[in-house]
C-alpha cells in the first residue's frame, strides 16, 4: 500500500496529494526548530537569573524510578501464562515472550435480572397467541439459521440477520404489552422494535432446527441504558448463558415457560453471551415463540460517553439548541479525577471520550507563582 496516505495501493507518483503534506510537515519542523531555540534560550535565561535555588527534585525523582521498577515487575509477574503452541525452532527461553494475559474478569452483574412467570393475563396471552399463529400460518417469519423470525418497529439488524432493514409497523396487538412493560419495569425507554422468533417443534420422528446460536445483543443501535424483554408462549426450551470473560464461572440455563418474561440489561451483553439449545434427540416438543422487545435508535451507533471533571460541565446533551445529542446522543458522566473513571459505565457506548488530569496534576506543594519557574 502507498506508505503516503496508506489508502491506494500504488507507490507515489509525482503529483501525489502528500506533497502538499510533506511540505506542510516541513514548513511544521522548521517551527518546530524555531521553537526549540527559543526554550533553549529562555531556559538559559532563566538558569542565569538570580531566582532562589531551585526545588530539590531528587526525592520525586527517585520515587518515580521506584514506580517505574514497580510497573516493570508488575509486567512480568503473571501467575498463570496460558502458552501458546510455538514452533519447533523457537527456544523455551523466548517462549515466555509467547504468553497472553489470561482474563478472568468477574461481571458485575447477573445474566438477566427479572424472571416473572404468568406475566400476561388469560385474555393477553390469547391474543398474542393467535397473533404470533396467524404470522406463521400466513408466512411471515423467515428461516434463520436454526428457527424462524420476523420483524416489527425499528429494524434491528445483526449479524446473520436475512430480514429487511426497515420500518415496519408494530401490531397493535403488542401496543398494549409494550405500555404495560414501560409501567411494570418502570423502562426509561419505550420499547420501539419486536423481534419474534419461532422455534418449530421437535421430536425424533420429525426432527427439525429448533434452535439459536450463542450471541450476545449487543449491536450499535442498542441504547446503552436500555432492557431487552422475552415473553415465551408456547413450549418450554432451554436458555444458556455463559460468562465471556471467566471461563470458572458455571453457566446458567433458564428455561422460560409459557407466559413468562425474562429481562437482559444492554449492559449483560458485554459480560454474558446467550442461546437457544437444540432440543436432545430424544425429546419431544412442540413449538416456541418468543417475542422480544428492545429500544433502538440508528443515531446511537454514534453515541457519546464524555467522562470529566468539572470542565465538562457545559456539555450537554440531548435534544434542542444548545445540547450535543441531535446527532450525536450520548450523556456525559462526572469523573473529577482518573481513579474515578468507572470503565462499567462505558458500555454500550461507541465513542468514549475522557476528560481527565487537570485534577490529579494539582502540586499543593507549590505555594507561590514564583515557585512554578523552577519547575523545569
Ligand atoms: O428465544 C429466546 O429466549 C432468546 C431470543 C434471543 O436471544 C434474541 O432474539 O436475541
Ligand atoms: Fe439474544
Amino acid at each position: 500500500m502507498c506508505p503516503w496516505c496508506w489508502v491506494c495501493p500504488f507507490a507515489k507518483p509525482g503529483s501525489h496529494s502528500s506533497n502538499l503534506n510533506e511540505n506542510s510537515l516541513l514548513e511544521k519542523t522548521l517551527t518546530c526548530s524555531l521553537l526549540q531555540k527559543l526554550t533553549d534560550a529562555v531556559a538559559e535565561g532563566i538558569e542565569k537569573s538570580t531566582l532562589p535555588p531551585p526545588i530539590d527534585l531528587s526525592g520525586l525523582e527517585s520515587q518515580l524510578e521506584n514506580l517505574s521498577k514497580e510497573v516493570q515487575e508488575l509486567k512480568l509477574r503473571d501467575p498463570d501464562p496460558i502458552i501458546l503452541e510455538a514452533p519447533a525452532q523457537i527456544s523455551s527461553e523466548n517462549r515466555r515472550l509467547e504468553t497472553v494475559p489470561k482474563q478472568t474478569l468477574k461481571a458485575p452483574m447477573q445474566p438477566y435480572e427479572v424472571y416473572k412467570e404468568q406475566y400476561l393475563s388469560q385474555d393477553q396471552l390469547n391474543c398474542i397467541a393467535d397473533l404470533v399463529g396467524s404470522l406463521r400460518d400466513g408466512g411471515d417469519f423467515i428461516s434463520e439459521n436454526g428457527h424462524n423470525v420476523v420483524q416489527f418497529g425499528e429494524p434491528y439488524g445483526y449479524t446473520g440477520s436475512k430480514s429487511l432493514q426497515e420500518f415496519t409497523q408494530i401490531p397493535p396487538e403488542l401496543s398494549p404489552i409494550i405500555k404495560k412493560l414501560t409501567t411494570d419495569l418502570s423502562l426509561e425507554h419505550e420499547p420501539n422494535s419486536v423481534l419474534i422468533n419461532h422455534y418449530p417443534s421437535y421430536d425424533r420422528l420429525n426432527p427439525s432446527q429448533s434452535h439459536l446460536a450463542k450471541h450476545s445483543d449487543d449491536e450499535p443501535t442498542l441504547l446503552a441504558d436500555s432492557k431487552i424483554i422475552t415473553i415465551s408462549v408456547g413450549s418450554t426450551r432451554k436458555v444458556l448463558f455463559e460468562a465471556k470473560h471467566n471461563d470458572s464461572e458455571k453457566p446458567v440455563v433458564l428455561e422460560p415457560q409459557s407466559n413468562s418474561l425474562y429481562v437482559m440489561s444492554r449492559s449483560s451483553q458485554n459480560w454474558y453471551s446467550h442461546c437457544v439449545l437444540q432440543p436432545e434427540e430424544n425429546e419431544s416438543v412442540e413449538e416456541r415463540f418468543s417475542i422480544t422487545f428492545r429500544t433502538l435508535s440508528q443515531k446511537f451507533s454514534r453515541s457519546i460517553i464524555l467522562m470529566g471533571d468539572s470542565n465538562t460541565k457545559e456539555v450537554k446533551f440531548g435534544e434542542g439548541s444548545g445540547k450535543v445529542g441531535a446527532s450525536y446522543p450520548g450523556k456525559r458522566e462526572k469523573a473529577a479525577r482518573v481513579r474515578d473513571i468507572n470503565p462499567e459505565k462505558c458500555v454500550g457506548y461507541q465513542n468514549i471520550f475522557l476528560h481527565c488530569g487537570t485534577n490529579d496534576l494539582r502540586c499543593t506543594e507549590i505555594s507561590s507563582d514564583s515557585q512554578i519557574f523552577q519547575l523545569q
